[in-house]
């Protein structure tokens, strides 16, 4: 979310969070925009996640208090130990990794108690905000008790397999390019219809 009207027009929606890209790279990248958009402002509820890719614990802890940000989503090559440190000083983690034809489960093993949940994520060019999907069938394996957000090119024409959707720890879908009307606005009609689509 990068444009205060437009923001406002998504946190009408109600969604369960709201991301703010800190990634300088990123065409999503919040930049001077984030004082406009009044994070302070917004409904109670939304919870307001700040994505981070390769930064230091205390860059995170500054932006998180600037801002009054509820998490952090780190897309970057955060250890176990940064996770930790950040959840140590009061600040939920979610932690994305990036997923390919295969998949290598037990390199999530030394993050589990450090990490408040996973980010599954099309492994891609960027770290995150590729727009195309990964192979869900891969993520049965999942056995860890740590829940995990789904995110990856999710888009309408998913919605009829989402809404169905059965996978061991999934607990929330994360909607970004394919419901944009340019790189960090969003098309408040499409995702309107997604998400009467998706909630029971
Ligand atoms: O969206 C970005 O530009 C981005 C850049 C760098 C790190 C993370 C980024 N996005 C994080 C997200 O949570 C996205 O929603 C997720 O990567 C899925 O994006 P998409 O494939 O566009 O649906």
């Amino acid at each position: 979310m990068t444009e205060p009207a437009n923001l406002a027009a998504v946190a009408a929606l109600r969604p369960d969070f709201l991301g703010f890209i800190f990634y300088p790279h990123s065409r999503r990248y919040v930049g001077a925009q984030l004082s406009k958009l009044k994070l302070d402002q917004l409904p109670a509820g939304i919870r307001k996640v700040g994505v981070f890719v390769d930064e230091t614990t205390a860059q995170i802890r500054a932006r998180v208090a600037e801002f009054g940000l509820d998490m952090v989503q780190l897309h970057g090559h955060e250890t176990p130990a940064q996770c930790a440190e950040l959840r140590q000083a009061g600040i939920p983690v979610i932690k994305a990794f990036g997923v390919g034809a295969e998949f290598d489960f037990a390199q999530l093993n030394p993050y589990v108690g450090q990490v408040d949940y996973f980010l599954f994520d099309t492994q891609g060019r960027q770290p995150g905000g590729n727009g195309t999907a990964f192979d869900w069938g891969l993520l049965t394996r999942y056995r860890l008790p740590v829940p995990y957000f789904l995110a990856g090119g999710l888009a309408p024409e998913h919605a009829p397999v989402l809404r169905n959707l059965q996978l061991p720890g999934l607990f929330a879908l994360d909607l970004n390019s394919r419901f944009e009307t340019a790189p960090g606005l969003k098309n408040t009609d499409l995702l309107g219809r997604m998400l009467n689509t998706l909630r029971p």
